[in-house]
């Protein structure tokens, strides 16, 4: 429609100003802003303001290409998760808008030329957010044209009455009801009482209560045609059905205009009035026609009447304009409008349940919409990223996979992913949960503190020193022990080494390879108590006193722990050259991308801007906003815990040898957090691969893109085709393994959601090191640890267990007492579903790894069970948790060594060999304790030869 035309003879959308009604347009999208369509609408006086949703949105934006040029321009710029991606196009568009309308808005002295942006739906529920949130948006669109839509829930009341007393401009949606539409106005009136209360001129604020029309009659409708097909209907009632089809949703509409009415002759109002308030006009919303049996124009003809909007879409628009036929309709027919209204009950239909009923249909279908429309920009984001995002793909077998989806629709539909990051303790067992979320917001915290980082690594590149050997255990030390791994020794930066063991060969071994006046030392401890740090402290400060004098020690100590612990006075009163502190917040085994994995990986030369960069880039990938189907931590955690729910719980790890460390990280992120009353994963690390497995695993393959291993290609290809549950997981290159430290984190904090356990606590660890502490005090009294007596030895080896075990084992011996005897009956013990697992308190080394390795294949394929390995102490901070605390379906070979050689520590009874003997003993117990199927092994003399006499005897019992 040109303006020539326009001023000879206005259409039939330009005459609805004579009845003072303003037209909307329910409508927005980009390329109708850039064309000068908006703006040719309104200079022809066809709309007068603009309305949005969720849904108008994801049509916009997940239904056009007209965004995604836009999109790749901010995602160039710097990576965002979805919701922060899809706000700022929205928000540019309802700014245009708002520029576009601001003239009319001027000259219409506010009444009409607005644009609606309404808050999140998820937030529909929830007032104090909702509130948050308008009032964020309106503070971010930033014009006075603009108004922030609240859904007329019973949460959204308050906050409507909020946002007018400070100002805000409110257009209130999903009405359907009289009842709802008087609150909604008695929220108005008062919100205004307050605001003029406090100084402020009403005539500035604006507000519509926008009443949804079509819907009322698609819901009605639907169910007069239930009861016409009645076999025993009469013909009254027949009558009286057909005559309320298509007349229910425009008679609510006019009783409820006649409320409007009435309220304005209402003395509140008219106070109001007088100071110069503008009333909250009724917006007919939903107002496009879906019965194509009615007229195309229906909702808008016959809605007709002053100081109200309707908000049309754009094809009822074409046809108001093309063939409408104004009227005055809103205030004929009034009475038999309230005799539609009230002959429903004499038909059964409760129009009260039909308005409650589309309010909370309403809030659903714009949540649901909204989750297309983050799903939308998160995949064109992906598209955008690249390979600079880690591919996570899987297989399953059909009854798993449909689980799988179930859990994920249910994870959707219930917002739990958004109920995640508000670290809602409900979702796992609603203790103390929400204290250990810190993780969540790591990366960002460390990239806005990227300086101190950078700092550290150009003050360690300083240093004349060729290693820096970090000293911790478990959650301190197995993130800083695969940037070793991953990185190795970066040029111009000393070697990072890790010590994690109490075994006096691994520490001397240690010392042998360093120079103690060329080496920069990490104490790692998060509580600042942990035994093995301490000692290895005191040993090391010790050794580096002597080395460099004690005036200078400290300056090559940097500790890393929680404020306030005893590492922190020491590493004060040492004088440590550096103290970086932990949060509280985040647990061991989550710290990876905090400073227990960042502090150590800056100092070996690690460029932790480009990492942490890489790793944001998962944390968008796995936001709040980002529906569950879509992500990857979410999916990964309900394919493990499904998978663990339906006896799938042995993960078997396979990583490509770049970043084969990985798999150490995960057993003790996956067994500490899952393991534990009675359930959880059981992570399978590093086991020789082979094709015939039970239905007891699920395997994940973590595979480098930069440098893959063609046989584990294979190896995995062989798995997939024979129908094991595979996940396959591509990282890029080693600058995007911080990518997976988050993503496996969110993924077990959401199996152990799924499995309703506290994915956060590691209560049976803690059990070990009780019983540990109370040997090693004992040994500081007495100098000794408890005597104990073998229930049987041969050849250098001799064999302990408990009284409950003796009696077992010794009742199922089938001839002589034999060491093949006793371990044939060990391991007949296993049964498909169980797993078998080796504790090695021995030093850990290559040679030792190969044995245990060859044992542990040998009960593998004779016994077709899970197979899993432990280096004693470490695995106690790790899988230690699972074998103790989760299904009692281990059968455990414990073994212990005669030390060649022991070291003293500083002010201490005790050396290194006897506080690894507590350690072992302490487990042993606590295992016992808790009716595991265990048995130790102790080799007598030398390790080596007492590793492969027990080789052979494992051999030779699983004949
Ligand atoms: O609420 C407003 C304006 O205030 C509208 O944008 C409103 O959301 C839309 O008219 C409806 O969602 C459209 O509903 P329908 O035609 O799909 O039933
Ligand atoms: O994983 C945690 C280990 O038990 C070590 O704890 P820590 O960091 O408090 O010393």
């Amino acid at each position: 429609m040109s303006v020539a035309q326009t001023l000879t003879q206005p259409n039939a959308l330009q005459k609805l100003k004579d009845y003072h009604q303003s037209v909307w347009f329910d409508y927005i999208r980009r390329c109708s802003l850039e064309s000068g369509e908006l703006q040719e609408l309104v200079a022809d006086a066809e709309i007068q303001g603009v309305t949005s949703n969720p849904a108008i949105f994801q049509k916009a934006i997940a239904g056009s290409t007209d965004y995604d040029a836009a999109l790749s321009a901010l995602e160039r710029d710097h990576d965002q998760d979805a919701i922060t991606l899809y706000e700022q196009l929205a928000i540019a568009d309802i700014q245009a808008t708002a520029d576009i309308l601001k003239p009319l808005y001027d000259r219409t002295n506010r009444l009409d030329g607005y644009v609606s942006l309404e808050v999140s739906p998820y937030l529909a529920e929830e007032s104090e957010q909702s509130l948050q949130e308008a009032k964020r948006l309106w503070q971010t669109v930033n014009r006075p044209n603009l108004m922030i839509k609240v859904p007329a829930t019973p949460a959204g009341i308050p906050v409507i009455q909020q946002l007018i007393s400070e100002g805000i401009n409110v257009n209130v949606t999903l009405l359907f009801s009289q009842t709802a539409y008087l609150a909604v106005a008695e929220a108005y009136i008062s919100g205004l009482e307050a605001y003029t209360a406090q100084g402020g001129d009403p005539s500035h604020i604006a507000s519509v209560a926008s009443f949804f029309i079509s819907r009322i009659d698609t819901a009605i409708d639907a169910q007069i045609a239930e009861r016409l097909k009645a076999p025993d209907i009469d013909r009254q009632t027949t009558v009286l059905l057909q005559s309320l089809q298509g007349k229910v949703a425009i008679a609510n509409a006019k009783r409820v205009y006649q409320d409007y009415l009435q309220l304005c002759q209402g003395s509140r109002w008219q106070a109001l009035a007088q100071k110069g308030a503008q009333p909250q006009r009724l917006l007919w919303a939903s107002t496009g026609t879906k019965n194509p049996q009615y007229r195309d124009v229906l909702y808008v003809e016959e809605l007709i009447g002053a100081e109200t909007v309707n908000t049309i879409p754009p094809s009822t628009l074409a046809a108001f304009r093309d063939h409408g036929q104004p009227r005055a309709s809103l205030t004929e027919g009034v009475k038999e409008a309230d005799l539609v209204i009230a002959s429903l009950p004499e038909v059964g239909i409760n129009l009260d349940a039909v308005t409650d009923h589309l309010l909370a249909q309403g809030v659903q279908l714009f949540q649901q919409a909204f989750d297309q429309l983050l799903s939308a920009v998160e995949h064109k984001r992906e598209v955008q990223l690249g390979d600079a995002l880690n591919r996570q793909t899987y297989s399953l077998p059909p009854d798993l996979e449909a689980k799988v989806q179930a859990t994920l629709q249910d994870w959707q539909t219930t917002g739990k992913v958004r109920r995640l990051w508000a670290m809602d303790a409900s979702l796992w067992t609603g203790t103390d949960e929400s204290q250990w979320l810190g993780w969540l917001g790591t990366t960002e915290d460390q990239l806005a503190h990227l300086t101190t980082l950078e700092s550290l690594s150009r003050d360690v590149q300083a240093l004349d020193i060729n290693h820096i050997l970090l000293l911790g255990m478990g959650g301190s030390s197995l993130c800083p022990e695969v940037m070793k791994l991953t990185f190795g020794q970066v040029d111009g930066y000393p070697e990072l080494l890790v010590l994690d063991s109490t075994d006096p060969a691994q520490v001397q071994a240690m010392v042998d390879q360093m120079d103690l006046k060329r080496t920069l030392f990490i104490v790692s401890s998060k509580s600042g108590s942990t035994l093995e740090p301490n000692i290895f402290q005191q040993y090391f400060f010790d050794l580096v006193q002597q080395a460099i004098g004690p005036e200078v020690a400290g300056s090559r100590f940097i500790a890393i722990t929680d404020p306030g612990s005893q590492l922190q006075q020491v590493a004060e009163a040492c004088h440590f050259r550096h103290l970086f502190f932990g949060l509280p917040s985040i647990g061991g085994r989550y710290s990876a991308l905090s400073n227990f994995g960042m502090v150590p990986a800056a100092c070996m030369g690690v460029d932790v801007a480009q990492f942490l960069d890489a790793a944001e880039e998962m944390v968008h990938s796995c936001a709040a906003s980002v529906p569950a189907i879509d992500n990857p931590g979410v999916v990964l955690g309900i394919v493990l815990g499904e998978a663990a729910q339906q006896g799938r719980d042995k993960l078997t790890l396979i990583a490509s040898p770049g970043i084969a460390d990985i798999g150490a990280w995960l057993e003790q992120l996956l067994a500490e957090s899952t393991g534990k009353d009675s359930t959880g994963i059981i992570p399978v690390n590093q086991e020789p691969l082979g094709v015939n497995y039970d239905c007891d695993r699920i395997f994940a393959y973590i595979r480098l893109d930069a440098a893959p291993d063609p046989a584990q290609d294979q190896q995995v290809a062989a798995l997939k085709a024979a129908g094991h549950p595979v996940i396959q997981i591509c990282v890029t290159d080693a600058y995007q393994l911080g990518q997976e430290f988050f993503r496996w984190e969110m993924a077990t904090a959401v199996a152990g959601a799924v499995l309703n356990i506290h994915a956060f606590n590691q209560p049976d660890v803690e059990a070990s090191k009780i019983a540990t502490r109370q040997l090693t005090d004992a040994y500081e009294q007495t100098g000794l640890l408890p005597t104990e007596t073998p229930i049987f030895q041969e050849a250098g080896l001799q064999l302990f267990t408990d009284p409950d075990n003796v009696a077992v084992l010794t009742a199922s011996l089938s001839a002589e007492p034999s060491l093949c005897g006793f371990l044939h009956a060990h391991l007949s013990r296993i049964h498909p579903g169980d797993y078998f697992a080796l504790l090695a308190y021995i030093q850990m080394n290559e040679v030792h790894r190969e044995q245990l390795q060859i044992m542990r294949k040998t009960v593998c394929d004779h016994k077709q069970v899970a197979t899993c390995l432990g280096f004693g102490p470490r695995f106690l901070h790790s899988t230690g948790q699972a074998y103790k605390g989760g299904p009692n379906t281990g059968v455990f070979l414990q073994i212990t060594g005669q030390d060649e050689v022991d070291i003293p520590i500083p002010g201490h009874g005790y050396s290194f060999g006897v506080v690894k003997a507590a350690q072992a003993r302490g487990d042993f117990q606590v295992l016992a304790e808790r009716k595991r199927r265990v048995l130790r092994v102790h080799l007598v003399s030398d390790i080596e030869l007492g590793l492969n006499t027990l080789r052979v005897a494992i051999q030779g019992a699983l004949p």
